[in-house]
């Protein structure tokens, strides 16, 4: 019985070790020669969600509730896992495989999800929405363009000075408002910060940059990139500041952890992985040819990526040199409107498990992902002077972002249907609007005169998307050690209990014998 309680556990641990890829550590971040951490490790690390068999019907939701189903023309792996071990040597003893129970804490009822109470109503979250307005390029300035939008970021009101064409002036409120002379760090510190300590508690998060193109939501999600470990340039946008915010957390709280990155492209409907194996690099030069993932429905409203690769990381210059290689593959195009234009919307993952002792000394591993979006922008194909390719990108790019408005106007309704499957990117951030992941939009507008009526369609859209409520849910698992030091003592009591029973039944029948 013993054995086949056992025989039960082992396949939930080996499972999960089907697709992600490990990167060596560049060498300034490897652990060094002597220490044990350094054995070669062919860990593929942890899945952090079940494997998505549509059959199994595994809830799983958008972007923040993706999963990866192993591809089978991939590299596999066979043999026992071996652990994943953060780099230093104390904490060698957290292992991937360690994590026995993969369900979020509502589908396995392990551990207690409270936010603010413990009713539905007190678990929900509205999805929080900054606005963030860039300054008049050098060009714009010079050209004398006016400025048409003005921000008061005490109020958190942001006014659209239509009485520059003799209309009513329209004012907006968010959680936040940037304006024009705001630095990447307050934006950073005040709207995202908080976000990337949920992360670490063990939520699903994500952040996405949403407006018109040329407006600022690149420069906002990635800004200067790092080009190598040190101080973190003025200009460092969201997503190199998250991660340096996450090893400083997890450094200082000495914590066991384990952590694994993706990263997508999606471009006209179609996605593609932008750290795909070197394997796939003769795709590189022409982005036409890269393979496509397909995503599924997992049975359970969730969306399921097949093939997309994971990557082991252990340090802040790892997931830098990722980000550059991934950003670098994203396709974009000399527009009217911006130099550089994205022509294809992109999320970066990144997975994080964290040991944690609760009291009662019970073990348990929070699974957080912050999922970093940076979606194209909306553009109006006559003002943006698109032609051919460019004019059907933009189609594409534009239905997309018209089916994530309907998906806004059907949550802020309450409507019956939510057009979700309308598009993939409505498909992949499921679980960020209306689901139980915590969510933070930065809009970004122009204060260029030349562009009020986008601006107008921007503000209005964030403003609605600011009513949208999710449930946002702790992921925790329990370790498996723990699991199987729980069934060891079940066994010891049968065990004991079974003992008893027969020394009983033995002396009650030699009693009955006897007489
Ligand atoms: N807050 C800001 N401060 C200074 N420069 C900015 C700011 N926001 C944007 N820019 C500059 O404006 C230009 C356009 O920005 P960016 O490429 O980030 O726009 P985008 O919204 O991502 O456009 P697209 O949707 O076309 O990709 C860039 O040159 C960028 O450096």
């Amino acid at each position: 019985r013993s054995a086949r309680l056992l025989a039960r556990v082992r396949p939930l641990a080996t499972s999960k070790f089907q697709n992600t890829r490990k990167r060596r550590p560049p060498s300034s971040s490897r652990p060094s020669p002597k220490s044990p951490s350094r054995i070669p490790q062919r860990s593929r690390g942890f899945r952090p969600n079940p494997p998505p068999d549509p059959s199994s019907g595994v809830a799983l939701g958008g972007v923040a509730g993706m999963a990866h189903t192993p591809n089978p023309s991939r590299r596999s792996w066979v043999g026992p896992p071996t652990p994943f071990l953060t780099p230093r040597p104390e904490r060698r003893e957290l292992r991937w495989a360690e994590a026995g129970s993969h369900s979020s804490v509502r589908r396995s009822g392990v551990g207690a999800c409270s936010i603010n109470g413990s009713n539905d109503r007190d678990r929900e979250a509205n999805v929080q929405v900054v606005l963030r307005c860039r300054p008049l390029s050098v060009e714009e300035q010079k050209a004398n363009v006016q400025s048409a939008v003005s921000c008061n970021d005490t109020k958190r009101e942001v006014t659209v000075l239509n009485s520059l064409f003799k209309q009513a002036d329209k004012t907006f409120t968010f959680d936040t408002v940037f304006g024009p002379k705001s630095q990447q760090r307050a934006i950073y510190d005040h709207a995202v910060a908080p976000i990337v300590d949920d992360v670490l508690e063990g939520y699903n998060c994500t952040v996405f940059a949403f407006g018109q193109t040329g407006t600022g939501k690149t420069y906002t999600m990635e800004g200067e990139m790092m080009q190598q470990v040190g101080e973190l340039p003025t200009s460092a946008g969201v997503m190199p500041r998250a991660v340096r915010h996450i090893f400083d957390i997890l450094e200082a709280q000495k914590a066991d952890y384990s952590m694994k990155v993706t990263f997508l492209e999606l471009y006209n409907e179609e996605i593609t992985d932008l750290l795909a194996s070197e394997d796939q690099s003769r795709f590189l030069e022409d982005r036409h040819k890269r393979p496509t993932l397909s995503l599924m429905e997992d049975g359970k409203g969730g969306s399921v990526i097949r093939g997309l690769e994971e990557i082991v990381v252990y340090s802040p210059g790892e997931i830098y040199s990722l980000l550059q290689h991934g950003s670098t593959r994203r396709r974009t195009a000399d527009t009217a409107l911006n130099m550089q234009s994205s022509r294809s919307h992109s999320v970066f993952s990144i997975y994080i498990h964290v040991k944690v002792t609760t009291t009662g000394n019970r073990e348990l591993i929070k699974c957080g992902r912050l999922n970093l979006v940076d979606l194209a922008g909306s553009e109006s194909i006559a003002r943006s002077g698109a032609k051919e390719v460019r004019a059907r990108e933009a189609g594409e790019l534009n239905k997309s972002l018209l089916t994530l408005g309907r998906v806004i106007t059907a949550l802020v309704e309450d409507s019956v249907h939510v057009p979700y499957r309308d598009s993939k990117l409505t498909r992949l951030l499921r679980e960020s609007l209306g689901g139980k992941a915590k969510t933070c939009i930065i809009a970004t507008v122009t204060p260029s005169v030349h562009c009020l009526e986008e601006t107008l369609v921007t503000l209005d859209y964030a403003y609605r998307a600011k009513s949208i409520r999710n449930k946002p849910e702790v992921n925790q698992k329990v370790c498996k050690s723990v699991m199987l030091k729980d069934l060891y003592k079940k066994m010891e009591k049968m065990k004991q209990g079974f003992l008893q029973f027969s020394s009983y039944s033995y002396s009650s029948h030699y009693h009955i014998g006897s007489h």
